[in-house]
């Protein structure tokens, strides 16, 4: 069993029904699970933790607002991360150059913290993916070994 930290970057709500519905997966699946929709990165335990970033891209490329405070401390942190895992789920929409680039962005920041990534980032193009909750829950079933 694992400790998850689920971290949200949502403008519209879209990441938000995303984050929750990885929350009823983790727990059938016998995790812990906190959910964070206005995280503070003071405030989120990491020393073995897992963390799942739920998050959208918005403006060209830039994370929520609701996440940039987080983003901006995780980037300034001195802190020691080695212990956590994480996996992202990005939702953007493939019209846009930079199609999820804010989780693609917090994968990198988070890889070079030296966190170890769980299972490569998961993309979701709203264009065109219609149930991006149900797909999110396949992806944590089909590696639910590595959680
Ligand atoms: C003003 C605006 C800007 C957006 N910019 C991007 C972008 O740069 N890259 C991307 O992949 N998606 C972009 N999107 C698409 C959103 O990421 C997508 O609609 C997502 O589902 C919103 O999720 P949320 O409801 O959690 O905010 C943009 C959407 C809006 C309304």
């Amino acid at each position: 069993m694992s400790s998850f930290q689920i971290i949200v970057g949502s403008m519209l709500g879209g990441s938000e029904y995303v984050a929750e519905a990885c929350e009823e997966t983790l727990v059938t699946l016998g995790h812990q699970v906190q959910l964070h929709f206005q995280p503070d990165l003071a405030q989120i335990p990491s020393e073995n933790q897992t963390w799942l970033i739920c998050t959208s891209t918005h403006g060209a490329g830039d994370y929520p607002d609701n996440i940039q405070a987080f983003v901006t401390d995780l980037e300034k942190t001195d802190h020691d991360l080695s212990s956590m895992s994480f996996l992202v789920i990005g939702l953007g929409d493939s019209s846009y150059d930079t199609f999820c680039y804010a989780a693609k962005n917090i994968n990198k920041l988070l890889i070079s913290k030296g966190c170890k990534e769980t299972i490569p980032l998961l993309t979701i193009d709203m264009s065109t993916d219609i149930d991006p909750e149900l797909r999110s829950q396949e992806w944590l079933m089909t590696n639910k070994d590595h959680l």
